[in-house]
This record gives structure tokens, sequence and C-alpha cells, in this order.
């Protein structure tokens, strides 16, 4: 049997580390997708500072390229897998679908999204209907610190089971996300897991990133800082938390009781860590609020659960971002026609 053809696109923190780890593991040969790295990883391979790897030097993964593979044309064999790990903005285009749909090959092709947020699925149902949808939640500590420089803080740390994809039978789903911690995780080593009820641990995920994210890129503070000051998870952590309870709660899933203490003790306090959204917010690039925050919200919306602190937060968040847009040149700050503020 030849190896399982994974093809990972966003190959900056997670998508490295999974990109060593599926190689790692003599299963897989995986083909990364660089952009702005892509000169540097090809030039002088890739250096993972890894907590659970050692110091690795130029390395390199099966293939590096710097698009997305046209499968259509004949020219590149089929992916079993497309690993996704740019992170998930949907509002500024390409959306993931786009993204990554030269490389989908309809009825085989199994997509793993290792992305924070929820509903991030649902585009992907309509546009990929007849392929596995995989849903990893990742815990996995990682950052690129330089152009092909990783530092991987966190073990690699995945809850991994199928999403639903209606016209997909649930059996099919199931067996290609076990069969992909299979080839991630062959010799049981890593605490990469084949979870059935995953969509359970995307939720409790999302209390802390729909909490600690947006706060801390607010305050631009590290979560040890902000634990420092009971006003901040008194008045704000906690009350989204227990917003995101709710409306959890209102889709079916009932999240534990300890919930509040999981998020508010998740970070050691010593290290200065900052969520992803407040890294890339002090880097000027854009952020992940549409699935952490607006989907949780508009969740709320439709259940009638009141999420009065999700809402002010997304608000700011969204001000925030245009802002960012704004610098980007991708925003023209302008009355829109029908805007009633003019
Ligand atoms: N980092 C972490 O520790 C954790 C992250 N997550 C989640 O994992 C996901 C990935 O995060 P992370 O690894 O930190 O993200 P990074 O920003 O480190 O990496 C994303 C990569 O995707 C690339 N990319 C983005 N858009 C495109 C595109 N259109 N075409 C090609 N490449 C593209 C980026 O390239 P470029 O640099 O050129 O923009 C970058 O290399 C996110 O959803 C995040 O929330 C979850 C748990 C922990
Ligand atoms: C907290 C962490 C690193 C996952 O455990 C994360 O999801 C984020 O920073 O967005």
């Amino acid at each position: 049997m030849g190896k399982t053809r994974v093809l990972i696109v966003g190959t900056g923190g997670i998508g490295t580390v999974s990109a060593f780890s599926l190689e790692n593991g003599g299963q897989a040969e995986v083909t990364a997708v660089m952009r702005s790295n892509y000169d540097a990883a090809v030039k002088n391979g890739i250096d993972i500072d890894s907590v659970q790897y050692g110091q690795i030097k130029a390395w390199k993964p099966t293939a590096i390229v710097n698009s997305v593979p046209d499968v259509s044309k004949g020219d590149v064999a089929p992916f079993d897998y497309i690993l996704v790990t740019t992170k998930n903005i949907p509002d500024v285009p390409p959306t993931v679908a786009d993204l990554i749909a030269p490389a989908v090959t309809p009825g085989k092709t199994a997509i793993v999204l290792s992305q924070n947020g929820i509903n991030i699925e649902k585009p992907l149902i309509l546009r990929f209907p007849t392929n596995p949808l995989i849903s990893s939640v990742a815990y996995t500590g990682a950052t690129e610190t330089a152009l092909a420089k990783i530092y991987h803080d966190d073990d690699d740390c995945q809850k991994i089971g199928a999403f639903t994809n209606p016209q997909v039978p649930q059996e099919v789903a199931d067996e290609a996300a076990k069969r992909y911690v299979e080839i991630y995780n062959p010799e049981g080593k890593l605490d990469v897991l084949y979870v059935p009820e995953v969509d359970k641990v995307r939720w409790r995920k999302i209390a802390y990133n729909g909490s600690m994210n947006p706060i801390a890129s607010i305050l631009r503070m590290d979560v040890a800082h902000m634990r420092m000051s009971r006003h901040i998870i008194d008045d704000l952590i906690v009350p989204i938390v227990l917003e995101v309870r709710a409306i959890a709660a209102a889709n079916g899933v009932t999240l534990q009781d300890d919930l509040i203490h999981a998020v508010t003790h998740q970070d050691p306090t010593d290290t200065g860590f900052k969520p992803s959204m407040c890294q890339d917010f002090e880097k000027g690039n854009l952020m992940e609020i549409e699935n952490l925050v607006g989907e949780p919200l508009r969740e709320a919306e439709k259940a009638n659960v009141p999420a009065p602190t999700l809402k002010i937060v997304y608000g700011i968040m969204k001000g925030l971002q245009a802002k960012i847009k704004a610098e980007k040149g991708i925003w023209e700050p302008k009355f829109e026609p029908g805007n009633p503020y003019e």
C-alpha cells in the first residue's frame, strides 16, 4: 500500500506541526501549501523548536508548493485528505471553500478542518456535499515566529471526529476520521485521538476561544494578567462562558459544570501566554472573529438565548477588524448605501 496523500493548506504554526507529525508517523506523504514562508522553506527548510520533537532543523515535507494544486488537470494525483490550517476569516476572500476547491476530488477527498470556531463546516457542506468533513479540535500550541521558523510550545493534542455532511453516510465519515487518526498517530504515542462526540468538544472549546481570545485582544493583555483582575474574569470572561453554555444547551449540547474553572485556569500563570487572536491583533493581522464570536452570537439570536456580553464584544471586535481592514486597504471607510447614520 502506498502512503496516504495529505494536502495541508496553510502551513504556519499548527499546519507545520501537523505536517511534521503526519510524516513522522511514516504513513502519510504531505504536500504543504505555503505562502509568505514558501521561499524560505524551499531554500532553507523549516526549523521547528518543539517541546515534543526537540530542535528540528531544515526540515521539509514530501512536497512544498505555493498554490493549491488543481487535481482536475490530471497531472497531480488525487488527495486522500486535505487538512485546512489557515486562519478561518470568512469576512475576507478567499473563503476556505474557494481556497481548497481545486484540490478536492468529489466523493473521495476527506476534508479535515483543524481550525477554531463553530459552524466552520457549514459553507463546506454546501460546496462539497459528497466529501467527508472532519473536525479536529486542536489544543496544540504553535506559532510561526519568523518565516518558516516554528515555535511549538504545547504538545500536539487534537480531538478528532466527523462532522455531519447530510449526503455522506455517517459511517463513511466516521471511518474517514478514524483512518485519519490512525495515519496521524499510528503508534498511539500522541494525544491525537478519535472522539465520536467531537461536536461537544468543539462547543466546549468555544467557551475559551469566544471569551479569552477577544477579551485578550481588546485589552492587549496576556491571560495571566487578565486573571489578576477579578473584574476582567467576573464581569467579562465568566458572563461569556455562561452565555456560550446556554447557547450550546439550546443546540442540544450540555457542557459540564467545571467549564468556568476549566476556562479560567487553562493556561499557566508564569508564561505570559496570549491567545492566538491577540497575537494576530498585535501583528496587525486579521482576526478570526466570525466563527469565534459572531457565530455563537448568531446561534444565540436564532435560539432566543440572551447573550448581551457576546453582543458588545462582537461589536467591538467588528470595529477593530474594520480598522485592520482599512489599514490593509481591503476596506474603504465610506458610508454604504442605506446606512442610516450618514
Ligand atoms: N496556533 C495555535 O497554537 C492554535 C491555533 N488554532 C487554530 O488553528 C488554525 C491555524 O492557526 P495558526 O497555525 O496559528 O495560524 P498561522 O497564522 O500560524 O498559519 C496560517 C497559515 O495559513 C496561511 N494562509 C492563510 N491564508 C492562505 C491562503 N489564502 N493561501 C495560502 N496560505 C494561506 C498563512 O500564510 P501567510 O503567513 O502568508 O498569511 C499561514 O502560513 C486557526 O483556526 C487557529 O485558531 C487552534 C489551537 C491552537
Ligand atoms: C488557547 C489555544 C492555544 C488552544 O489551547 C487556542 O485555541 C488559541 O490561542 O486560539
